[in-house]
């Protein structure tokens, strides 16, 4: 398959990307495709950039040189309006899970949809805010406060939320972090589903090596400002490399 017919099947192209802050060099030459249908897990020590390259990617941060097209279109050459239609179509999941604490359930779902969507009707509305509970198992939880929430739930209602306006790409900031083994079990099969029911292709940055299994089509890390692999799991863990085994060994997962 040539380059051309590959870009045409992409998500997301990036090419040549750096970026810096002052004299510190962050992304240095990022080069990757995530394509339609598929989770690419980002794994990288603690300030590698894993998050400025999602930020760049939805726009939040700028790139010093190199191409970041999303959708087809160039990121850091859209106005305000066509960054906010194009952000309509990425689904973040924060780490924090980033509810309003001061809303019920049913209204950290409502409130993203009221405002992006004006013409729905308050019915609509509730059927779309049902059916994201019903998909993420919480149907229950409805009424209930975020405060009343377990984090687990709560990692459930945040990446309803994003569900609800329907995207076409998820970013998944450490979705398992703080959570106990069978809770992350759970948000990775909902990861899993997420991408099966709602065909969308994911960025999931984690620590977690049972996440990345679990949930990616192909795993990198980010060294030195450089993508160092990009393969499955077992490709990617079949090295020597010392950071990856680092990574690996950490994680006491034996059955490679
Ligand atoms: N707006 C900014 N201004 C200056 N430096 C920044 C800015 N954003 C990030 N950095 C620096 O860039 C580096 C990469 O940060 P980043 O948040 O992407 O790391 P990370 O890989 O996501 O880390 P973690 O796993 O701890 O979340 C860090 O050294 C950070 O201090």
């Amino acid at each position: 398959m040539n380059e051309k017919i590959l870009d045409n099947e992409a998500v997301i192209v990036i090419k040549g990307l750096k970026k810096s802050f002052d004299t510190l060099k962050v992304l240095d030459g990022i080069d990757f495709s995530l394509f339609k249908g598929e989770n690419i897990a980002v794994l990288g020590r603690s300030g590698s950039g894993k998050s400025v390259l999602i930020k760049i990617i939805s726009g939040l941060l700028k790139p010093d040189a190199g191409v970041v097209k999303v959708l087809g279109q160039e990121v850091d050459q859209l106005s305000l309006v066509e960054l906010q239609a194009l952000r309509m179509k990425i689904g973040f999941s924060f780490q924090n899970s980033a509810l309003y604490d001061s809303m019920s359930v049913r209204g950290n779902l409502e409130f993203p949809l009221v405002r992006n969507k004006r013409d729905l009707s308050k019915t609509q509305v509730n059927n779309a805010i049902e059916e994201v509970l019903h998909e993420v198992g919480l149907s229950q939880a409805i009424n209930q406060m975020p405060s009343e929430l377990s984090g687990g739930q709560r990692k459930r209602i945040g990446i309803a939320r994003t569900l609800i306006l329907k995207p076409e790409i998820m970013l998944y900031d450490e979705p398992t972090a703080g959570l106990d083994p069978i809770t992350s079990i759970e948000i990775n099969n909902l990861i899993l589903k997420v991408q099966q029911e709602y065909k969308t292709s994911s960025i999931i940055i984690t620590h977690d090596l049972t996440c990345a299994k679990t949930t990616a089509n192909k795993i990198t890390m980010i060294q030195e400002g450089k993508f160092l692999t990009m393969g499955s799991f077992k490709e990617v863990f079949n090295t020597q490399d010392a950071s990856l085994r680092s990574f690996y060994d950490y994680n006491f997962i034996n059955d490679k």
